[in-house]
């Protein structure tokens, strides 16, 4: 029996006061509701969706909120994939989750836990293996064939994860053959002295490839039906553009059609490589960029349609700020896709910059959630949420940006300049994150992660500046940061004057600052070694609890904005 719910602001005050939407707040799919007793009529049922109500005018907070009920007997037993029915979500375990047997036997008991979803399992590699494996790669370039099986990392790997099915009692051999053509993958390497971008991806790609037949082999142990894929085989095209490589149309079909196609056959639950796919042009493995396994899980979430998409990780949720800078950051509890997107966009590494695409396309909600701590709500990420009360959702801090100051040689009034400044960089292919633009003068920045390797960051600008001063006057300024104000830019104006109150005490110059059209994200260019305390002190003057600004306005500690009550603070 499926009943729909509707609790708009007005019930939830009568009804249930500020609690239940508090409360609110912490009910997750398939968790029982308590509900107060004005409406225990409904009490018994199994929450199955949380949606914002985007339908209404800005203000209202309708959420509406799906169940089901269900008997005892209805989940399923044993850790099978619960009932018949069709795969229901996507779980996505990053490497910190799956480092080793015990965080292994973890995560197999954690899905254990939710009898009633049908879950597609996506799995990172194991703890740091994707940079041991890049630093093998690297080592075996040059330290000739003969020391090939010598090389640090490559015992490390070798040892984690013998060590992993030996704790876990698995078979050995199926990770044996890939450990042995990995060493002979390294001799090839130390062979030819090159590694390749395209090497480069057949490498990293042992992490996962080893990582999802440890797991699977695992569940199956266990008494859980599983099965192991590799994303390349299943359908996951992408661009040939190895390293970064960028998924393709064709892939959602095709993963629907294998994934689906095989769990109607024999139902068991899909253990899928993150990370990987498989070019169009070449048919070689591609990967697709750092992080991309939270990207794989998104794809898949949007090609079977299902109803949500779990990203597990080593953080209670998507947190106000990096907690590497700032220890007491606090999880986000709602974030829209844009918001999302942004913050991934601009630097914090929780969430591959591409991921929310598929989320938003297939308007499937995307909740983060910490595999070390199941029971923090988490964020949920769904297509709209309720700004009303929203100043400020996270500041992301960029490091080691470099930025131009490119000024016309002609007068006032010339047309077609940002054009040609801009057909520069797209005949380059390099990409520019913020810019700022008067007639006359253009100040952007460049995307670090496209200029692949050192010697070639400096080849690159040195063409960039020789090819922009055949029109302009150009300033190359390095060793940069973007801070990004990730927040309701409705209130751009309170944003601001906090923000450059931050600035003005530290006696910090901002350099560039850009409002994006996208209204979620402003962004300020500091100086690198300005940029960490900045970051610092603007969390604690929008996030802690306390904090007054000179609006008489008081910051709640989720970054919205409550009224002070007294008029004292404005003097
Ligand atoms: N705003 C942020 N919110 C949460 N975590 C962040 C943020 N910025 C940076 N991080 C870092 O991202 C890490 C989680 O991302 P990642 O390492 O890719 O996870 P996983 O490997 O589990 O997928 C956290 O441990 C944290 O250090
Ligand atoms: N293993 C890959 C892909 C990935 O998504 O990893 P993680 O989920 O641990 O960030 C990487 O390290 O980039």
């Amino acid at each position: 029996m499926a009943a729909s719910l509707q609790f708009s602001n007005s019930i939830r005050t009568s009804h249930c006061g500020n609690q239940f939407w508090r409360n609110s707040l912490l009910i997750e799919r398939n968790q029982q509701i308590k509900f107060s007793s004005s409406i225990s009529s409904i009490s018994g049922l199994v929450c199955t969706r949380i949606e914002n109500d985007c339908s209404r005018d800005r203000g209202s907070r309708g959420f509406k909120i799906s169940c089901e009920k269900r008997n005892a007997g209805e989940a399923a037993t044993n850790g099978s994939p619960g009932g018949n029915g069709e795969l229901t979500c996507v779980m996505k375990f990053g490497g910190s989750s799956v480092a080793s047997a015990e965080r292994m036997r973890e995560v197999a008991e954690l899905i254990r836990s939710f009898p009633e979803e049908r879950p597609v399992i996506v799995l990172s590699a194991m703890g740091k293996t994707t940079n041991k494996l890049l630093q093998a790669g690297e080592k075996a370039v040059s330290c000739g064939v003969i020391h090939a099986s010598e090389i640090e990392e490559l015992d490390f790997i070798k040892d984690l994860h013998y060590r992993t099915v030996d704790e876990l009692g698995v078979d050995k051999s199926i990770i044996a053959v890939h450990l042995e053509e990995l060493e002979q993958l390294l001799k090839g390497i130390a062979m030819m002295k090159e590694l390749t971008p395209r090497t480069k991806d057949y490498i990293v790609s042992f992490g996962e490839c080893m990582s999802t037949r440890i797991f699977a082999a695992y569940l199956n142990k266990i008494g859980v039906k599983a099965r192991q894929y590799d994303a390349f085989e299943i359908g996951i095209i992408t661009t040939d553009e190895f390293t970064n490589a960028d998924i393709l149309e064709a892939t959602y079909p095709a993963l629907a059609k294998r994934l689906h196609g095989d769990w109607m056959k024999e139902p068991a639950i899909p253990i899928v490589t993150g990370f990987l796919g498989k070019g169009w042009k070449t048919c070689a493995v591609t990967t697709l960029g750092r992080g991309g396994s939270d990207l794989t899980a998104t794809t898949i979430g949007k090609a079977l349609g299902l109803r949500e998409i779990q990203v597990w990780k080593d953080v209670d949720g998507v947190l106000t700020c990096d907690p590497n800078i700032y220890p007491s950051a606090m999880p986000v509890p709602f974030l829209t896709f844009d918001e999302a997107a942004e913050l991934a966009y601009f630097g914090a590494q929780v969430l591959h910059p591409q991921s929310m695409r598929p989320a938003r396309e297939g308007d499937i909600p995307v909740r983060v959630k910490n595999s070390y701590n199941p029971k923090a709500p988490g964020t949920l990420i769904t297509k709209c949420r309720d700004m009303s009360e929203a100043v400020l959702t996270s500041i992301v801090l960029k490091r080691n940006v470099t930025m131009l100051d490119i000024v016309s040689t002609r007068m006032l009034g010339q047309f077609g300049f940002l054009a040609k400044v801009f057909e520069i960089f797209e005949d380059l292919g390099i990409s520019v994150d913020v810019v700022a633009t008067s007639e006359v003068s253009i100040s952007l920045t460049l995307d670090p992660s496209k200029l692949w390797s050192r010697e070639l960051i400096q080849q690159e600008l040195d063409h960039v500046v020789e090819e922009l001063e055949k029109i302009a006057v150009v300033n190359l300024l390095q060793h940069r940061s973007i801070i990004s104000l990730i927040g309701n830019v409705q209130r751009s104006s309170l944003i601001l004057e906090k923000a450059f109150n931050v600035l003005r005490t530290h006696g910090v110059n901002v350099q560039m600052i850009s409002q994006g059209a996208s209204k979620v994200n402003i962004s300020l260019i500091v100086n690198d070694s300005e940029a960490e305390q900045v970051v610092r002190s603007l969390h604690s003057t929008f996030f802690e609890r306390g904090s007054l600004s000179e609006l008489g306005e008081q910051f709640t500690s989720n970054g919205s904005v409550i009224p002070t009550p007294t008029v004292s603070a404005m003097n």
